[in-house]
């Protein structure tokens, strides 16, 4: 039986190398993550909103992936900071990409950004510098090279009881990392708000009446997933839903 395929949509970025053309990147930890749960990553390099019809048909899940790149301000109303990286690209593929992947049965997982273009796809907004709000905690990580201190857990979530997230966690609370600037403002038609920081903001939802597996988070399970129970139940969750909707696309 091959191995179930999960897209990632990749991001773009203009390296500093003497080729001035862009190129397409994914950081390796998702793609390890993937590879980690018995799936297979892939790239569907120049992808764009059109294809979205011939491509998802052709995978067995989609993973929206972390970035340092911003989701256009303009995508929810609000203007843009002259600070903001942008990536036009993956925002006009994911936008589609989510909608089509929650109406057409295929499991979607959100992480970081990946969790904003959710919400934003589903016509929410979002707070464009959490850390600049009244009575919101900095959740951005520490200025420091090292990954382990990006990286390391960073706040408590309360998550709703009876949620899949408290069944995944054991719990209704449950440590996590922190690595964005931006966060959930108005939540998205359809989004269930089941995860909040100690400052409220929302860090964890569930698409409502979605027929397959359709998570968001704000935090980063891929993180050493293997060292984290309810990291690694989340993921697995998402890998079950994957080697499903493959059996039934094999048959
Ligand atoms: N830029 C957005 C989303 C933040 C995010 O996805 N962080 C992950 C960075 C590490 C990585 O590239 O995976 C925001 O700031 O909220």
């Amino acid at each position: 039986m091959h191995k179930p395929l999960v897209w990632l949509p990749a991001c773009h970025r203009h390296l500093d190398l003497s080729d001035p053309g862009g190129y397409t990147v994914l950081a390796d930890r998702y793609a390890q993550c993937v590879t980690d749960l018995g799936l297979q990553p892939v790239l569907f390099p120049m992808a764009g909103a059109a294809d979205v019809p011939d491509l998802l048909p052709a995978v067995d899940g989609v993973l929206l992936t972390g970035s340092p790149s911003n989701v256009e301000a303009s995508r929810f109303g609000a203007r843009p900071l002259d600070t903001d990286l942008l990536d036009p690209r993956r925002d006009a593929l994911t936008m589609v990409l989510v909608r089509a992947a929650i109406r057409g049965g295929t499991p979607l997982f959100g992480v970081c950004r990946g969790l904003q273009e959710m919400n934003v796809a589903l016509g929410g907004s979002l707070y464009q510098r959490v850390h600049g709000e009244q009575g919101l905690m900095d959740h951005r990580e520490p200025q420091t090279d090292d990954l382990e201190a990006q990286f390391a857990q960073r706040h408590e979530v309360v998550l709703t009881p009876g949620s899949a997230f408290a069944q995944w966690a054991g719990g209704t609370r449950a440590q996590v990392n922190s690595l964005h600037g931006q966060g959930i403002r108005r939540l998205g038609e359809g989004l269930v708000a089941e995860g909040h920081a100690p400052d409220g903001l929302v860090e964890a939802v569930r698409v409502e009446h979605a027929s397959a597996f359709a998570f968001g988070v704000q935090w980063h399970p891929e993180w050493h997933h293997a060292r984290h129970p309810f990291y690694a139940r989340t993921l697995e969750a998402f890998a079950q839903a994957c080697r499903e909707h493959s059996r039934r696309r094999s048959q």
